[in-house]
């Protein structure tokens, strides 16, 4: 069978990469992946994971989300501009209250995370179309579907990208094509680090006292917490898209982590939408002791059967 070509963005680090990595190593061949990005100067991680599937089963591209011309250049150079499975990936977050945040740092996020998506469809949709096959996968979030305290922005994005989808997956069907949305919870990637770290140094002198206080006590506070007990790895990210892109009647949404998705059941066991937001309301602002001891129980118990796990493997 003819290998698949895959197109995928944002490959120099995190989800992205690791998911470019396990396609191009995929046992039986089955992919051709293009692994993309918009600073080749950033290739080097990507070179090394690769190994000796670069050049082979992998190639590395120019391509920036933000510049319809560096998207042509790069749908152009694929022979015959044939992509049967785009998995639509880069992305940035951005935390915070918003009146310390500038409106051009919103539309950044919302230039990538969402626009980005359509300037990569418009030039890809109606070759697909015209073929009436191939896969569009889009690296959404559980923040597609439910806002977080001080993700307000990048929530907006997320829910725009779903929105998008919700609609386009209509269209597509007619034309045979699949659309997946892939809904990870928390990831350990450069995502959470940079956003962690503009957080820290973030000027909060435009919020008032109580939210740049509730930013930085709790928000802050907990973030890294919440990182490592319901954390999942890129690669496990990476290896739940692939079971997508090779299922053969694939779901328009999947989420990643179980551990998160109590949370996001709240969203749909209320139609009038208050649930969740009493109860985030609640595990911040007045349980938050015990929502600490939860997260430190649930690091402890992934810990315990890593650990176990790691025992009952063979020796190397
Ligand atoms: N980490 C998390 O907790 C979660 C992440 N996600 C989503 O997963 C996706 C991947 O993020 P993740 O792997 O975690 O984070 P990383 O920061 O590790 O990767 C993001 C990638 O997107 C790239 N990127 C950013 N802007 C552009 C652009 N204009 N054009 C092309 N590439 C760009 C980055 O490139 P560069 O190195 O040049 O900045 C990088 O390669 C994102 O869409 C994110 O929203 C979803 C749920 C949770
Ligand atoms: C679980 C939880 C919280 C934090 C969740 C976080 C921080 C999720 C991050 C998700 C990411 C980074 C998705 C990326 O797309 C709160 C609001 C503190 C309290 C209520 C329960």
């Amino acid at each position: 069978m003819a290998k698949r070509n895959v197109l995928i963005t944002g490959c120099s680090s995190g989800i992205g990469l690791a998911l470019a990595v396990k396609m191009a190593k995929d046992e039986q061949k089955r992919f051709k992946v293009y692994a993309t990005m918009r600073n080749l100067a950033k290739k080097e991680a990507l070179e090394e994971a690769a190994g000796r599937r670069l050049g082979k089963t992998l190639e590395i591209k120019q391509l920036d989300v933000c510049d319809e011309q560096s998207i042509k250049t790069c749908v152009n150079s694929i022979p015959d501009r044939r992509i049967d499975v785009l998995v639509s990936n880069a992305g940035m977050g951005l935390i915070g209250p918003i009146e310390c945040q500038t409106i051009d740092e919103m539309k950044t996020v919302m230039d990538t995370n969402f626009f980005g998506l359509v300037r990569l469809l418009k030039e890809i949709l109606p070759d697909m179309k015209r073929r009436k096959s191939g896969h569009i996968v889009i690296i959404s979030s559980v923040m597609g579907i439910q806002g977080i305290l001080f993700n307000d922005v990048y929530a907006a994005s997320k829910f725009a990208v779903e929105g998008f989808c919700e609609s386009l997956a209509i269209q597509a069907l007619k034309f045979k094509l699949q659309l997946s949305l892939i809904e990870p919870g928390p990831v350990i990637t450069e995502f959470e680090r940079k956003v962690f770290e503009d957080g820290m140094k973030m000027d909060l002198s435009a919020a008032d006292e109580e939210t740049a206080e509730m930013f930085t006590n709790i928000y802050l506070k907990n973030y890294k917490q919440i990182f490592q007990s319901l954390g999942q790895s890129a690669e496990d990210v990476a290896e739940h898209t692939v079971k997508i892109i090779l299922a053969e009647n694939p779901p328009f949404r999947h989420q990643t982590n179980t551990l998160y998705t109590p949370m996001t059941t709240l969203k749909y066991a209320d139609p009038n939408g208050d649930l969740p937001i009493d109860i985030f309301y609640k595990m911040v602002f007045h349980h938050d002791k015990i929502f600490s001891a939860s997260l430190n129980f649930i690091k402890l118990l992934r810990w315990r059967s890593r650990k176990s796990f790691d025992l009952g493997k063979p020796s190397q």
